[in-house]
């Protein structure tokens, strides 16, 4: 069974348009890229997949339920689809191993002990464990950003959510986070939509990149035919020029 399936989903914001006919399947384990200009509906469309934005018409199936089915529990989804944002959204007043450990003893009622294991781990894959104790503003924006996806990771979930995770960071930092990202589509399991202007992870590490423009998905390839077939969508192939140009 596909981890996330959008079946003719419509998303309005009052009587303006912005996920229109989205059909749209990605299997566990995959690792999708969307593309698209500003405003094209990416971020609306990633929200919707754990339930920060609602949709208005057609199924939403993810991790075996029906977001459109109002009866469809969201902490059941958001438990296995966690999500990292653009700009961090760490608990500022929490040392970076309460930001780890908070969700999995609340949510998952986690053992200490073990709580306190998984996190040092985590800090170790993300490469700061040297900062457990520190305060989110004592941290850099890209070391901010790498907390934020050992936070994320501390729930074991099923599938990842990026939204412009990088789009916020000094150009030196960049590099730490998608060696990150890299690291976790190559070595783990888990199925990973990502909304980024980085063309060179996606062509790295994506399954498949899907560009939006205008609400619709326009192309969605692998991304083997994306960057070196090139889109078949004029529009497709005109923001790629662009973006890798630039
Ligand atoms: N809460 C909202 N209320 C009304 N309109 C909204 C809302 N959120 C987004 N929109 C509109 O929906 C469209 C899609 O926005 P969205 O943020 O999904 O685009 P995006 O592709 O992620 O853009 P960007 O790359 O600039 O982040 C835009 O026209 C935006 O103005």
């Amino acid at each position: 069974m596909a981890m996330i399936e959008f079946q003719d989903v419509q998303k309005y914001y009052g009587s303006f348009h912005a996920l229109k006919d989205i059909n749209l399947k990605i299997e566990a384990g995959e690792t999708v890229v969307l593309i698209g200009p500003s405003g094209s509906g990416k971020s609306t469309l990633i929200r919707t997949v754990n339930g920060l934005e609602t949709i208005q018409k057609g199924k939403l199936i993810v991790n075996g339920q029906d977001l459109a089915n109002k009866k469809t529990d969201i902490n059941r989804i958001r438990k296995n689809v966690g999500m990292v944002f653009q700009h961090f959204n760490l608990y500022a007043n929490k040392t970076v191993m309460e930001n780890i450990m908070l969700a999995p003893r609340i949510v998952l009622h986690r053992k200490e002990d073990e709580n306190r294991k998984i996190a040092l781990e985590l800090l170790d894959r993300v490469g700061l464990r040297s900062q457990a104790e520190k305060l989110p503003a004592q941290l850099s924006g890209g070391q901010q950003q790498r907390i934020a996806i050992a936070r994320s990771l501390a729930m074991r979930p099923k599938c990842l959510l990026f939204d412009e995770p990088t789009s916020a960071l000094d150009p030196e930092m960049i590099d730490d986070v998608l060696n990150v990202m890299k690291d976790i589509a190559r070595d783990s399991d888990m199925t990973m939509l990502v909304v980024t202007h980085e063309m060179g992870f996606a062509r790295e590490v994506a399954n498949r990149v899907v560009f939006m423009d205008d609400g619709r998905i326009l192309e969605d390839d692998s991304s083997e035919k994306f960057f070196d077939g090139e889109p078949s969508n004029e529009r497709a192939r005109q923001f790629l020029g662009k973006i890798i140009t630039h």
